[in-house]
């Protein structure tokens, strides 16, 4: 395994795959943020991304714990400083809850909640973060992969590409880019095999972790932050991991990483490393020697580095706090901070911040601008819409129904209840004696009701999917409307086509009157409301138990409130309002209309009229479809806020 290259020796970068920079410094009229700017460095040869250095100085991150007015602001991060050079590897180490995450996650701006206090400053180039900028710039690869599993490495990478990259840029040019990638992140061998799951096979653990690393270095970002991604991972694809990495750094790019126990080998690939107690740091400098020497010379009275122990394992065990208890542990950032390593460390930050071409100072008014905490916010593509659709469609939806386990359930899932309706009132439609005309309501009720309840087994699905829908849209893939366009026409494109079959049979089989397409059609709109309130539903609710139960709760709710069951006139009237927002009464009423309006005295119970027994007299069987039409548009309205809104992630 090879750990040498050192980011100290000078060295022109390789090429490889046009993901380097140059070494010669040139100017740049992309700061990201759409200001001309001149790099302290150079820019990537491919796509001009200038280099960036990223400098946080006494970093003080505070979140609010406790209810209401006991609720006080608590420091999960207290006065910690260091930088992320380009051409570096930089590990992220401490014991768990120390606050690696936390760090990382404020450098990519993607904190949510908290506040950053006074005096606290990120600087990147000299320069405050804008949400834009760091989009621009900065690629996050988080804990868990969010890969589609269907596709390929080389697949899942053309994907985010085509999304990612103009779509006039030629997709050859596209592929070449990927092809780069997947050499970069030694992906060869794995290039054609499908990613697979948990319960499906695929690629290995740490070839999905550098796919996952591939995805953010589409675009070419020219800082990398990455949380733990060897996290799970064996000793072997740890360091294939942490080895893509450090050759990603060595093209330029400024790369920090957050590990748990690396091996020898594995911490030795990494060039500088910030070590952090409970929030504070304890350690920020070279790996290796410097680092075990730093710690031996401070504190003398620590037990000696066993044989078989790396430096990394054994400075988070002496300096972790569970033998130490909390004032002996904070006694090692009190150490370091009063060290002459920190203070060569501030002058080093000095230096790179006055060698910037950028000179926003440390006023610290600005310090906790909302947009380095609020990168989440709505954002654009950089694709139109319509490019977007296509992506989605022919790289999802075509590999969804090539799949028999995507299509059986769909084709085949109406069948059972066309089958009992057939066989139990086969023939009954043009029967008229009272039992028969309830009867034949009944049928019309079933089939609306199969049609809601149809289309709840897509909310696993949907919420299995939501963590890519979350990691996609953060990443400017695509807008939520982008999605639920495709997510609906993927749904609708089978629904209208197996609906046309099923409907034909049951309106002949069991002789029903009326229209065959009116039939048909409450169908296929009973479909898409089902359809597009399992993506509300998907999209709001906390997770699959509470999908799986809102869901069915609410439709079967609306049973009783669609004129069937309770005839409109014997709902009690504080009940009212809710049949009246019960899109299946509109299904329902419509395809009663349908059934007895070329005869309106057949008698139902009592003698009454059929459809005056039922109340539904003047009602215009078209309006009454227009009706459950609308109720789609105003679901899919729901949707589109939901999945705009909602974001399931607090940080
Ligand atoms: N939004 C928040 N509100 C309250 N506490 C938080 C919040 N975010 C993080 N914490 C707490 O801050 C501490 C640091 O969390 P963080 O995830 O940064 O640790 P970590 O070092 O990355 O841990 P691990 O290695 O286990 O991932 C933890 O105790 C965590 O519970």
């Amino acid at each position: 395994m090879d750990s040498s290259t050192s980011p100290k020796s000078p060295q022109t970068p390789k090429t490889t795959g046009g993901y380097s920079f140059d070494v010669e410094a040139q100017e740049s009229s992309d700061a990201g943020d759409g200001s001309p700017s001149v790099s302290s460095g150079a820019v990537c040869q491919r796509c001009g991304t200038a280099r960036q250095t990223v400098v946080f100085r006494q970093i003080t991150y505070e979140v609010r714990q406790g209810r209401r007015r006991a609720a006080r602001w608590q420091p999960l991060l207290r006065d910690v400083s260091g930088y992320v050079a380009p051409q570096e590897l930089t590990a992220l180490m401490g014991p768990s809850g120390s606050g690696k995450s936390t760090l990382l996650d404020l450098l990519a701006g993607r904190k949510t909640a908290g506040r950053l206090a006074e005096g606290s400053s990120i600087r990147f180039n000299g320069r405050r973060p804008t949400s834009a900028m760091l989009r621009r710039n900065v690629g996050y690869v988080e804990q868990t992969d969010t890969l589609l599993p269907l596709l390929t490495p080389s697949e899942m990478l053309l994907y985010t590409s085509e999304l990612k990259h103009p779509h006039t840029m030629p997709r050859k040019d596209k592929q070449q880019l990927v092809d780069a990638l997947i050499e970069k992140l030694r992906l060869q061998d794995c290039a054609n095999t499908t990613i697979g799951s948990s319960l499906a096979r695929g690629i290995s653990g740490g070839e999905a972790k550098r796919v996952s690393v591939g995805l953010t270095m589409i675009t070419c970002p020219a800082v990398l932050l990455c949380d733990e991604p060897t996290s799970g991972l064996d000793s072997w694809n740890q360091h294939a991991v942490v080895e893509a990495l450090r050759d990603l750094a060595r093209g330029g790019i400024a790369v920090a990483s957050s590990i748990h126990a690396p091996s020898p080998d594995t911490f030795a690939l990494f060039d500088r490393v910030l070590i952090l107690q409970r929030g504070r740091a304890v350690y920020f400098g070279e790996t290796g020697e410097a680092c075990s020497r730093y710690f031996a010379e401070q504190f003398p009275a620590l037990r000696p580095m066993r044989p078989w122990e790396g430096v990394a394992d054994y400075i988070i065990d002496v300096t972790s706090s569970k033998h130490l208890g909390e004032r002996a542990a904070s006694e090692f950032a009190d150490a370091y901070a009063a060290s002459e390593l920190c203070r060569s460390n501030e002058a080093e930050m000095e230096a790179l911040l006055a060698a910037a071409p950028h000179q926003d100072g440390n006023s610290h008014k600005h310090s906790r601008a909302r947009s380095l905490l609020q990168l989440g916010g709505p954002q654009g593509t950089i694709t139109p819409w319509w490019w977007g659709l296509w992506v989605l469609f022919r790289f999802r939806t075509v590999r969804g129904y090539s799949r028999p386990v995507w299509v059986l359930p769909r084709a085949l899932s109406p069948l059972i209840p066309v089958f009992l309706l057939a066989t139990v009132y086969w023939g009954l439609g043009n029967n008229i004696d009272v039992l028969h005309v309830t009867s034949i309501a009944g049928v019309l009720f079933m089939w609306t009701t199969s049609a809601a309840y149809g289309s709840m087994g897509l909310m696993p699905t949907i919420i299995e999917e939501r963590a890519v829908f979350l990691r996609e849209r953060a990443d400017g893939l695509y807008t939520p409307a982008t999605y639920l366009l495709y997510k609906l026409s993927e749904e609708f494109s089978v629904s209208l086509t197996v609906t046309v079959p099923y409907a034909i049979a049951v309106f002949y089989i069991v002789r029903l009157q009326g229209s065959l397409a009116l039939f048909w059609l409450v169908d296929v709109v009973t479909t898409a409301v089902a359809t597009v309130l399992a993506l509300l539903v998907g999209a709001l609710a906390p997770n699959q138990a509470v999908a799986g139960m809102a869901l069915p709760m609410y439709t079967t709710s609306l049973l009783y409130f669609s004129g069937f069951l309770i005839t409109w006139g014997n709902i009690p009237p504080y009940w009212i309002w809710y049949s009246v927002i019960a899109y299946l009464r509109y299904a329902w009423g419509a395809l009663m209309v349908n059934q007895f309006e070329g005869d309106r005295n057949i008698p139902a119970y009592g003698g009454v009229p059929v459809l005056q027994y039922y109340d539904l007299e003047n009602v215009n069987k078209w309006a009454w479809l227009g009706w459950e039409a609308l109720f789609f548009a105003a679901f899919t309205a729901a949707a589109w806020a939901a999945l705009s809104l909602v974001r399931h992630q607090r940080r």
